[in-house]
């Protein structure tokens, strides 16, 4: 890893947390390269994510995900987003050692408001509410581990979040 290709921050958190909306907010605020690991996954696989749960399983899809987490800590300069359920694997936890890491959190009410049918994500198809609430709950530890900045989004906009956190990474000390 060299400080070249450091991600000024990567952003983890729950579904419908906001990572990719505020991540591409974010980097174009900072006028930095935007990278969102759930692209990379659909570039190599050559199929949108919910083919490759359809057409190969969700266990496949954490293969492709491992990979693509640390390929892109590798080589990421700017601003880089992770799927929700990448901090499920030890091996991406660890390898975000080190890294500014920063958790968008959100509850329940405004995660189930903001992803609405599941439309897109495998895992929320059936039932999003209850679903989300039991990934939620088994989450919640893995990304406070792995975060060493913590933003709350519940009831606030993705430009609001993203300039709150171009004025912390812009301020502060490597993580
Ligand atoms: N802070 C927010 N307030 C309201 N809606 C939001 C907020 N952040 C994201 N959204 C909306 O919620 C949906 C999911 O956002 P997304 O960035 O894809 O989340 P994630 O990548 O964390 O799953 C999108 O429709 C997005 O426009
Ligand atoms: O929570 C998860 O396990 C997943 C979240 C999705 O990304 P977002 O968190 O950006 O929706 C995507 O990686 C895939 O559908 C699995
Ligand atoms: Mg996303």
């Amino acid at each position: 890893m060299t400080g070249a290709s450091r991600p000024v921050c990567v952003l983890v958190g729950a579904p419908g947390a906001g990572k990719t909306t505020v991540g591409q907010a974010l980097a174009a605020t900072l006028g930095v390269e935007f990278r969102d690991t759930d692209v990379d996954i659909e570039r190599l696989a050559g199929k949108p994510i919910p083919e490759i749960f359809i057409d190969e399983g969700e266990a496949h899809f954490r293969d492709l995900e491992r990979a693509a987490v640390a390929a892109a800590l590798a080589s990421c300069s700017g601003v880089l987003a992770l799927g929700g359920g990448a901090v499920l694997a030890e091996e991406n936890r660890a390898a975000l050692i080190g890294h500014r890491v920063v958790h968008l959190s959100v509850e329940l009410t405004d995660a189930v408001k903001r992803v609405g049918l599941g439309v897109g994500r495998p895992l929320l198809t059936i039932n999003p509410r209850a679903t989300l609430k039991h990934l939620m709950d088994q989450r919640r530890p893995l990304y406070a581990e792995v975060a060493t900045i913590t933003i709350v989004t519940d009831g606030r906009a993705p430009e609001d979040i993203a300039a709150e956190l171009a004025t912390l990474v812009q301020g502060r000390a490597p993580c």
